[in-house]
């Protein structure tokens, strides 16, 4: 058994969430894996044990079974070898607003949302009492772009980076470290899963290089993590006119641009 923090990874079948196993095992890490697809689970268990001798249990895990996504709430809640916590698992779902089902809106919502908060705070509080632990939320830069017509999904992704913020504000001076990672596009399953062309597009990032940007990221601890932002100085200014604002909307009347002509 390692003396690190146990990593507990969703979504670690493939893609993302596999990398940063990789990458955890690679560090000393044992790990726990949650994903639906036990067979990849168990492939990727078996090579990270080979190759980096760490331990790794899999958990086979549909986020959206409220059974399922409960026995992983806790298992964070109560294990105390976990000290990190990499709510990767998300879906892009198919179409614009008007192809997309109620259920199917409902789903990526429970998927990217509601498992991923939930996660959070299961294990939050167990974080907080020992005065350590991390909680990297995998979000994406379209939840600041509603112009690319994937609307829930980018919805979903902003609420991501405002809960990543919020537990920040909340949970960092109770020494816990909380990271939102916002990858553009980068080459695995979702696109092929949410019918995309990933070959149509402009620019896409290896998934190793997007994991080693996020982990570079990580390891200053840094609050926003955008690998593909090449200009940092662009979110930080975003962040300095979003802050800005914040002291004048205590007001007792409205502006007077909604004010009744006399
Ligand atoms: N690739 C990209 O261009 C970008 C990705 N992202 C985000 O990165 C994260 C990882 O995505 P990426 O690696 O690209 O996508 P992949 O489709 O390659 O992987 C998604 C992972 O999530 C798991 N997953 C999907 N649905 C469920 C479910 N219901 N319950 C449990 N696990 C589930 C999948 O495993 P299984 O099928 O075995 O359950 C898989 O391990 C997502 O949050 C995504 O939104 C953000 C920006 C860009
Ligand atoms: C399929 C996508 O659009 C991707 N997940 C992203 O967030 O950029």
């Amino acid at each position: 058994m390692s003396a690190l923090p146990s990593v507990l990874i969703t979504g670690a079948s493939t893609g993302i969430g596999a990398v940063y196993a990789d990458r955890f095992a690679r560090r000393g890490h044992d790990l726990i894996l949650a994903a639906r697809d036990l067979t990849r689970l168990n492939a990727l268990a078996a090579r990270l044990r080979q190759d980096y001798g760490v331990a790794v249990d899999v958990v086979p895990t549909d986020l959206n079974v409220p059974a399922a996504l409960g026995r992983l709430e806790a298992l964070l809640h109560n294990d105390e070898r976990i000290g990190v916590l990499i709510n990767n698992a998300g879906a892009a779902g198919t179409g614009g607003f008007l192809d997309q089902s109620p259920d199917q809106v409902a789903q990526l919502i429970g998927l990217n949302i509601t498992a991923l908060a939930r996660l959070s705070a299961a294990v939050a509080p167990r974080f907080a009492a020992a005065g350590r632990g991390a909680i990297v939320n995998v979000g994406s830069v379209v939840g600041l772009a509603p112009e690319l017509g994937m609307t829930v999904y980018g919805a979903t992704k902003a609420f991501v980076l405002f809960l990543s913020q919020g537990l920040q504000l909340e949970l960092g001076p109770k020494g816990v470290y909380v990271q939102a990672v916002l990858p553009s596009a980068t080459r695995t399953e979702i696109w092929e899963r949410s019918g995309k062309d990933i070959d149509a597009l402009p620019a896409v990032m290896e998934v190793d290089d997007l994991v080693d940007a996020a982990l570079a990221g990580y390891d200053r601890r840094e609050p926003v993590t955008i690998p593909p932002l090449h200009d940092a100085g662009q979110w930080e200014a975003f962040e300095a006119a979003r802050t800005a604002m914040l002291p004048n909307f205590m007001q007792s009347q409205p502006a007077p641009r909604y004010r009744a002509a006399a």
